[in-house]
């Protein structure tokens, strides 16, 4: 979501995000992505974590675009579900419209603020309105006090991530053909990094074939993941432009301590170091494996061993400060299936690119195309 408050502020710009806004008709309810607390689920889809209050600073600047009557503009993106149609360019203004309500609401466990956009507009058809829908009720009939009748239902999705991807499965991507010099550049860079990184630990590496670019605005970070998604091969690079952040590295929590949130017991407990109750665990897992004990007898003591004892987040233990240029390589399946990861930028814009490489088989055959390309001798990358 931007706004623009250069001078006299005659409207304000807002960009609708790729999921979570409902909308319809010619008004409109969303849910402004906006207060940051979104985090990456295991489907990779982000979420609100945390209470959305009235202190952030797009839902200030909402909320006084209503106070002194200002119009807002609204543009939707090419990757909007919403209007459940091929919208005709990657960015699109609707139109402008008034704020006629904001009010909190629940968005499964957490408040989420909700707005209530009102066309300024009525005497033509939107061009997004479904086709063979009626003309808009005119100002005049309109009753303005009361609440739209149908209500966006927001699933859980908010992400106002500014996302491109090129050659990914999961959304739309697009070719490296299409791909600018500055992202080949950066691939150069990231690709160096990944062989640099994974041929010091022995390994054999996999040139990425797929890059992802992700924008940060204000207050916005990436909570706890992993990214062990099972078409990706073991090793992420990522590339750091713009603010300063913080990533956060822990261990997982059914890791740390050993059952799972819903109390379950791990099946194989690898008693990873430094995980809660570390020495008892790995006394019952050796008897386990000794064959001293059965199954059900190991099963039997770890129920014993936690009884009463409250499971607890792992506290990071890895803490490493993100500056602008920096380079990260995570390498290595067992640091996602173990570990979860977590970014939060410095309160600024900020950007990462993430090389990865997707395994072929895992792609559409007529997608292979995408992530077809060849480095310049310019783009490429030797360290010096
Ligand atoms: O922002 C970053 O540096 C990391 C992003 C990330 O973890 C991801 O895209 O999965
Ligand atoms: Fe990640």
């Amino acid at each position: 979501m931007l706004s623009h408050q250069r001078g006299q502020t005659l409207a304000q710009l807002y960009v609708i995000p790729f999921h979570g806004f409902g909308l319809f008709k010619e008004a409109s309810t969303i849910t402004p992505a906006s207060g940051g607390g979104c985090t990456k689920d295991a489907a990779g889809n982000l979420t609100l974590m945390k209470d959305q209050d009235n202190e952030g600073a797009t839902i200030t600047s909402i909320m006084n675009s209503k106070r002194f009557n200002i119009p807002v503009g609204i543009v939707i993106g090419d990757r909007n579900p919403l209007l459940g149609r091929k919208v005709p360019h990657r960015y699109n203004v609707m139109a402008y419209f008034r704020i006629t309500d904001i009010w909190v609401e629940k968005v499964g466990q957490k408040k989420g603020t909700k707005v209530r956009f009102q066309k300024l507009d009525l005497s033509a058809k939107s061009w997004w309105s479904k086709p063979g829908s009626q003309p808009p009720t005119s100002h005049e009939e309109r009753d303005f006090s009361v609440q739209p009748e149908e209500q966006s239902v927001v699933s859980g999705t908010l992400t106002a991530h500014f996302a491109v991807n090129y050659y990914v499965v999961s959304v739309d991507s697009k070719g490296f053909s299409e791909a600018p010099d500055g992202i080949l550049h950066a691939l150069g860079r990231l690709t160096w990094a990944t062989e640099t990184a994974v041929s010091a630990s022995g390994d054999s590496f996999l040139r990425p074939n797929e890059l992802l670019v992700l924008g940060y605005f204000e207050e916005m970070k990436i909570g706890y993941h992993d990214d062990g998604e099972s078409s990706l091969g073991p090793t992420i690079a990522t590339l750091s432009l713009g603010a300063k952040s913080t990533m956060f590295i822990r261990m997982k929590y059914k890791y740390f301590n050993g059952f799972s949130k819903a109390k379950k017991l791990l099946a194989e407990d690898p008693v990873l170091p430094n995980c809660n109750l570390q020495v008892k665990r790995q006394e019952l897992r050796e008897r386990y494996h000794r064959g001293e004990i059965d199954q059900i007898e190991y099963d039997d003591h770890r129920h014993r061993l936690f009884k009463g004892v409250r499971g607890g987040e792992a506290t990071s233990c890895i803490k490493m400060e993100l500056n602008h240029g920096d380079l990260v390589v995570m390498h290595g399946e067992k640091l996602q299936k173990y570990y979860e990861h977590s970014v939060v930028p410095d309160n600024k814009l900020r950007f990462a690119l993430t090389a990865r490489y997707i395994k072929p088989e895992q792609v559409d055959r007529d997608e292979w195309v995408k992530g077809d390309f060849t480095l310049s001798p310019a783009q490429r990358y030797d360290g010096k």
